[in-house]
């Protein structure tokens, strides 16, 4: 990564983070059908490493969202890119995501979904950034709250790049 950048939650901290939140999912559905729903592309990264933590029979699917393009605030619109298409009455759902930010997103998801008569449906982030907040929702399961930066890495992008990097950060120039 180049000088320019700050890392503001190391992978490190992370995989302990993440390790955490597996073992408390792992209490709370030990008796119930967990669904996992990950929202792409953003939590790629994250539902990888979470499901791997949580050590009950789960069920995982995807749906890919949209909200940003790419720019650094919520459009206020959010777009179903790709849809789920699994009957999901029978289950409890978690919904995966990599950030909560303005909420948009997760507040639009968890309505959509419960339409469609799930036994519950709950939500998980890594990050909260409650500061950004346009719209009343808290996540059932967060990792971090972070303040009011723009950043990117562990799944999130900054325009459409830098998915990959393993540390989250912020541009100090930007
Ligand atoms: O709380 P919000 O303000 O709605 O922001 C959170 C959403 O924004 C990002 O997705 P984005 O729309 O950028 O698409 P991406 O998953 O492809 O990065 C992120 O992955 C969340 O899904
Ligand atoms: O801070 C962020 N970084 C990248 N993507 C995002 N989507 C919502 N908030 C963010």
């Amino acid at each position: 990564m180049d000088e320019k950048c700050k890392v503001v939650i190391s992978k490190e901290e992370i995989a302990d983070k993440v390790k955490e939140l597996g073992q408390i999912i792992t209490n709370d559905y030990k008796d119930k059908n967990l669904l996992v729903v990950s929202l792409l592309k953003g939590s790629f990264i994250f539902t990888a490493d979470l499901v791997r933590k949580i050590n009950l029979r789960v069920r995982v699917e995807f749906m890919t969202t949209s909200s940003y393009g790419s720019q650094e605030y919520s459009s206020g619109k959010v777009r179903v890119v790709n849809d789920l298409h699994a009957n999901i009455e029978d289950y409890d759902i978690l919904i995966v995501d990599d950030i909560v930010d303005s909420g948009n997103t997760m507040k639009f998801i968890m309505e959509y979904l419960r339409k469609r008569n799930p036994k519950s449906v709950k939500s998980c982030v890594l990050l909260d950034k409650p500061e950004r907040r346009e719209v009343e929702i808290e996540p059932d399961y967060y990792g971090f709250r972070i303040p009011d930066l723009f950043i990117a890495g562990y799944g999130l992008n900054y325009g459409d790049y830098y998915r990959n990097v393993e540390d989250i950060f912020v541009f100090e120039d930007k």
